[in-house]
């Protein structure tokens, strides 16, 4: 419309107050507008596009961010409700690649959609625009636009493959840097840091290259679009003579097209775009669509308090894929209110039994009951209300102590200090500089191995559960610390239940019962004595 005014206003027609080339550009229509009718819709049209574009802009990002927003949120909540041994399988760090960097290609994704509408739509307006202008054009038009989706075609599909390499590499080198974060005092005990840094770089490269052979391939297509474009209009202007069409009408058509060009590049890069990012969008949906764990979702009857025994029933568990059963046939008992021992060598299924009493795994064969009531039939989060876990690795969290012994329950301070107390941990906790407002991080570096077995026992203690359990929770203490702690949980959780996993003696026989577990893969099933 602009070229036309441009055009109108520069005619001198005998008419002077008409456009009179104008309608050729409509299609032959006849019109009697004048120039200050056209002046003013061209303004109000462009103010018009102009609020149009700022509100498309302001729904398009708003809409975006709330896809991306809703996908993390689904990705999240996705990683704390599949199944304890799904979770298992899949690399931290490709989890965090997922909510952090992927999950933007949903996002991403629609709005390539919606802009591929656009531009559609806009080629659709144009080219029936061209049509009623000048049929002969805008066949040949299609026909150049045929052979234009068919060359794009043979780029999707590298497109398709340069995505998913450059989404491995990405994976790679975050796997890299995740592992080195977790491994940086293995790798500097054994001088690897070269070995690393080496690594990193190649891994680093790949991931360059494949964004460089990205950028080419966007401007290869670019290319290809605009010299298509060029070719039609080329074979327009040739062929004018032979054409049956009017000359005027033919430069009509000719900046229709030309002006098309935009739109036809954008509606490639969209198109291409899609195709790069498929790797990412599989991710992201291929974690949304894991089952969530039937038991967080079951519902059941709930548990006030355990009154009688924890029954194991001829169970036995195989994880995924594994050959042997961690626990074989294990049928025992634990009594309420009394103190067991669970004990076995390395590798006899001590953890898996703790983990299933936890509920985040069950039984493959047998079952568990609660006093008598299927452990499956029982609301987990009441069960899980009365039991507590303390391990011998503990999960520290960034923040100070006492958030890592709140973490994050609605639990008194007071309670807090008497369990730092129950663990004997008060001592070197007010030795820190901030005492329980010292600042820990994740890694809690500045504290030994035993202290912060203490501060996971703390922990466990603050809720006051009802049942607890100590998977080798005081391993790393000395054996003093260790005598005081079980004595001081002895005399608290005397008439309560606990269940210590240990490897030493001398813990277990403080336990009045005791029950033994033998490897699965020596065993031929049975015994577990109570
Ligand atoms: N997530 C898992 N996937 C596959 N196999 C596993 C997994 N966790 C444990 N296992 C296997 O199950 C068996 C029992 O492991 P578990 O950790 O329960 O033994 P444990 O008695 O607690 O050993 P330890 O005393 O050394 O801590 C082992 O053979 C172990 O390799």
């Amino acid at each position: 419309m602009l070229v036309s005014l441009v055009f109108a206003l520069s005619q001198q027609s005998p008419a002077s107050g008409s456009v009179a080339w104008l309608p050729a550009y409509f299609g032959g229509l006849e019109s009697s507008i004048t120039k200050s009718m056209l002046v003013a819709v061209l303004i109000c049209a462009i103010i018009l596009r102009i609020i149009l574009g700022f509100v498309n802009d302001i729904i398009a990002s708003t809409v975006s961010h709330q896809i991306s927003e809703s996908i993390r949120h689904r990705l999240y909540a996705k990683i704390l409700t599949i199944p304890f041994q799904r979770f298992q399988r899949y690399e931290r760090s490709d989890l965090i690649n997922v909510i952090a960097t992927e999950s933007y290609s949903v996002a991403s994704a629609h709005t390539g959609l919606v802009r591929l509408g656009i531009s559609l739509g806009t080629i659709i307006i144009f080219g029936a625009g061209m049509l009623v202008m000048a049929w002969p054009i805008a066949v040949l038009a299609v026909m150049f636009g045929v052979v234009h989706n068919l060359s794009l075609g043979l780029f999707a599909a590298a497109y398709r493959r340069l995505g998913a390499a450059s989404l491995s590499a990405l994976e790679e080198l975050t796997h890299l840097s995740w592992t080195t974060l977790q491994t940086l005092k293995a790798v500097k005990s054994f001088g690897l840091e070269d070995d690393h840094k080496g690594i990193f770089e190649t891994l680093s490269k790949t991931v360059g290259e494949t964004w460089r052979r990205s950028d080419r391939m966007g401007a290869a297509t670019s290319l290809l679009s605009e010299t298509l474009t060029f070719g039609v209009i080329l074979t327009i202007i040739l062929s004018s003579q032979v054409l049956p069409v009017d000359f005027r009408a033919a430069l009509s058509a000719t900046i229709l097209l030309y002006r098309l060009q935009p739109h036809i590049k954008q509606f490639d890069s969209q198109l291409l775009r899609l195709h790069e990012i498929e790797a990412s969008l599989q991710n992201v949906l291929a974690l949304i669509a894991e089952q969530d764990d039937a038991r967080k979702t079951a519902g059941g009857e709930e548990l006030r308090h355990l009154k009688q025994e924890i029954v194991f029933h001829d169970v036995s568990f195989f994880y995924e894929e594994a050959r042997m059963p961690a626990v074989r046939h294990a049928s025992f008992s634990i009594r309420a209110g009394e103190t067991t021992a669970l004990t076995g060598p390395s590798g006899s299924g001590k953890t898996t039994i703790i983990n299933m009493l936890l509920d985040l795994i069950q039984p493959t064969e047998g079952r568990i009951t609660i006093d008598g009531k299927d452990l499956s039939t029982i609301e987990r989060s009441s069960w899980l209300r009365l039991l507590a876990v303390s391990g011998q690795d503990v999960e520290l969290m960034d923040g100070s102590v006492l958030d890592n012994i709140r973490f994050r329950r609605d639990i008194l301070e007071e309670d807090v200090r008497w369990a730092a107390d129950m663990a004997c941990a008060t001592e070197f906790i007010e030795n820190l500089p901030y005492g329980f407002d010292e600042w820990l991080g994740d890694e809690a570096i500045r504290l030994s191995g035993g202290q912060r077995q203490r501060i996971g026992l703390a922990r466990a203690l603050a809720g006051r559960p009802d049942i607890l359990l100590l998977d080798e929770a005081t391993s790393a203490l000395d054996e003093e610390t260790e005598g005081r702690v079980l004595s001081l949980l002895l005399r608290e959780y005397d008439g309560r239940t606990l269940i210590v996993v240990s490897h030493r003696p001398s813990v277990a026989r403080l336990m009045k019962n005791r029950i033994d577990l033998r490897p699965a893969t020596t065993a031929d099933g049975l015994l577990y004595g109570g």
